[in-house]
């Protein structure tokens, strides 16, 4: 075990050297917490042991309920250790206590404290001056106030502050929009320069790195993790340290490398490149082409990959309605896939491993499905298993919006598939109202529009069905007018489509490479991601155009047949030729279009 001090540079030991605020280690942000350090452990030491290898480049002193002479007494200990690891150190809200010690040490405060112009007039241009925002306006507030840094949260409920009831929590999605904000030249963020920010609130090992994913926009990322119990309620605080370091180093290793990778889409269309299922850039097209053919063939060729798989049928488990379960299963054995309909919180972990791709819908949505979509979407994530969401009737009532909500928090999707209804209400416009669980008769003006943007908001594909299907990953659009109206005349074809789906992006993501992560114990919120990266055979764009026109091209065959009478006669039909829609079927009937 290294007993060097780490030659971070990030704390200037000498109060003479202005601070070059350049070199600050945001990754792994300490905050202290007394009264959460494991019975007979000594806060000192556990301080000491979290520093030492060099994993924690920010540490907080944050003490509630000292008088400001013992905060002294602590904060006076705790900088000694923070020197001899170079490590940069602030005090929590107390002005007085930060003033009385030397100019290296900084001071974090919040919403309800001193505001921050006054605090940067106390404390001078050259201490470090960090802000907690918990929302947008907070953050735009916070890039004009002088402040350096911000603290992005809670992002999760944390037992390690008073008064976090659920309504004040924001999620990775909530603070997405603040790290948006917070990054260069952000509109009306009245300044051009970029402030750092670390996520607070309920991030651990568990949750950080679906975290740190989730709160990344298209144009900024945060810069860290800041945690208390993670850390200080570990006996061993230096392995806690070392696995969230990892983590966030992780993380950053495939940022950079998805921005430096001149073969990859631009950056505001790159949804997927940060995700578990980033596509490598040999799977991609040489420089976007507007030839449709291309992906008829690429989706051609991966629909005979998926029925001769060495490997045998991906097994899919399925959470979905109790009116469209039957359907689907079928479906899917008809699609060379085995289904597993288990919606059970208590399995979910175990089967993860076996499971090629996770479907989450919602149309009959109860508790017992609801905590099973929790474990399983978490469970997915870290195994890199692909994860397809049906927001079934989202839009239609609060609960379902609700629900939606919690699970774009909670799990990274890899598709998002829903009618125009559905997708407005994600995305945040009223433009077609629900009507039940079918797509209002409403129509969107932009589609594409709609959902390009939601797909590079969501970071996953984003396939919008209706007369005219649309599909996306954030850059490309792809248009489809297959499929024939007898499908709309059945229920639960959409449902049956999105098992579909799951099974055709199982069948991109090598088997052998889809590795979990080093998984902690329970918690309680997010998966693990803890291996961004994992190979693909195919891309997922084209994967998910394989299933679109399996559906599709199949029900239009099924609708031929002499017979096929009316709904009732066309389900069986349709299940027979999804079982036997061969590639040459995808070639001659695909009508798609690349639309951007
Ligand atoms: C890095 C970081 N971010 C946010 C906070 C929260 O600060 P505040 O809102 O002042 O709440 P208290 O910590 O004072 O309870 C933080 N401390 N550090
Ligand atoms: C101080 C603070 N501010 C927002 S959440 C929080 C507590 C974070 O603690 P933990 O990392 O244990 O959830």
């Amino acid at each position: 075990m290294s007993t060097q001090p780490p030659t971070r540079g990030n704390a200037a030991a000498n109060d003479e050297v202005p601070l070059d605020r350049s070199k600050l280690d945001y990754s792994v942000y300490l905050v202290t917490g007394r009264e959460l350090l494991p019975p007979g452990v000594d806060f000192f030491d556990s301080l000491e042991r979290s520093l030492r290898d060099g994993h924690v480049g920010m540490v907080q002193i944050r003490e509630k309920d000292a008088e400001t002479g013992h905060f002294l007494e602590i904060a006076k200990r705790a900088l000694d250790i923070c020197d001899k690891y170079n490590v940069t150190m602030l005090i929590n809200d107390n002005l007085t206590v930060a003033l009385s010690l030397p100019a290296r040490v900084g001071l974090h405060i919040g919403q309800d404290d001193i505001p921050v112009a006054q605090a940067r007039r106390l404390l001078g241009p050259n201490r470090l001056l960090g802000i907690s925002v918990k929302s947008v306006q907070q953050a735009l507030d916070a890039k004009r106030s002088g402040a350096d840094y911000a603290g992005v949260g809670p992002c999760y409920g944390t037992q390690s502050k008073k008064g976090i009831t659920a309504d004040k929590v924001i999620g990775p999605r909530g603070a997405r929009e603040i790290v948006e904000v917070l990054g260069a030249g952000a509109s009306g963020g009245g300044s051009e320069t970029r402030m750092p920010c670390v996520l607070i609130g309920g991030l651990n090992q568990k949750t950080a790195a679906r975290t740190l994913f989730g709160a990344t926009s298209s144009t900024n990322a945060p810069d860290g993790i800041a945690v208390i119990s993670a850390i200080v309620a570990r006996v061993d605080s230096d392995v806690a340290a070392r696995e969230l370091g990892e983590i966030v180093s992780r993380f950053k290793l495939g940022l950079a490398a998805s921005r430096s990778s001149s073969s990859l889409p631009s950056e505001s269309g790159s949804a997927l490149l940060y995700s578990a299922f980033a596509p490598h850039p040999s799977l991609l097209p040489p420089s976007s082409p507007t030839d449709a053919a291309f992906y008829v063939d690429r989706a051609a060729s991966l629909l005979s990959t998926l029925r001769s798989s060495p490997t045998g049928p991906p097994l899919i488990q399925t959470i979905t309605s109790h009116v469209s379960s039957t359907l689907s299963a079928n479906i899917a054995l008809a699609f060379s896939a085995s289904p597993i309909m288990s919606h059970e919180a208590e399995e979910a972990e175990e089967l993860s491993g076996a499971v090629g791709g996770l479907v989450l819908n919602i149309g009959t949505i109860g508790p017992p499905s609801r905590a099973g979509m929790k474990v399983a979407g978490a469970a997915a994530n870290r195994g890199g298993k692909p994860v397809v969401l049906d927001p079934v009737g989202c839009g239609a009532t609060n609960f379902r919006k609700e629900v939606v909500n919690e699970i774009l928090n909670h799990t990274q999707v890899t598709l998002l598939k829903g009618n125009a209804a559905e997708l407005s209400s994600i995305s945040g416009s009223a433009e077609v109202a629900a009507r039940g669980v079918d797509s209002g008769s409403g129509q969107l003006s932009d589609p594409v529009a709609l959902v390009r943007t939601l797909a590079s908001r969501e970071r996953c594909l984003v396939l919008l069905s209706g007369k005219t299907d649309y599909l996306s990953d954030g850059q490309r659009v792809v248009a489809c007018d297959n499929g024939h109206e007898l499908l709309g005349r059945i229920t639960g074809s959409g449902c049956a489509l999105g098992v579909m789906l799951a099974v055709a992006l199982a069948s991109c993501v090598h088997p052998r490479v889809a590795v979990d992560a080093a998984s902690p114990e329970d918690g309680e919120s997010g998966g693990g991601l803890g291996k961004l990266m994992v190979n693909h055979q195919e891309d997922l764009f084209v994967g998910a155009l394989m299933a679109l026109l399996s559906m599709t091209i199949a029900s239009e065959q099924a609708a031929a047949r002499p017979d096929v009478r009316g709904p009732g006669s066309f389900i069986p039909a349709l299940i027979d030729e999804i079982a036997s829609i061969s590639p040459d079927d995808i070639k001659k009937a695909a009508r798609i279009k690349v639309v951007a």
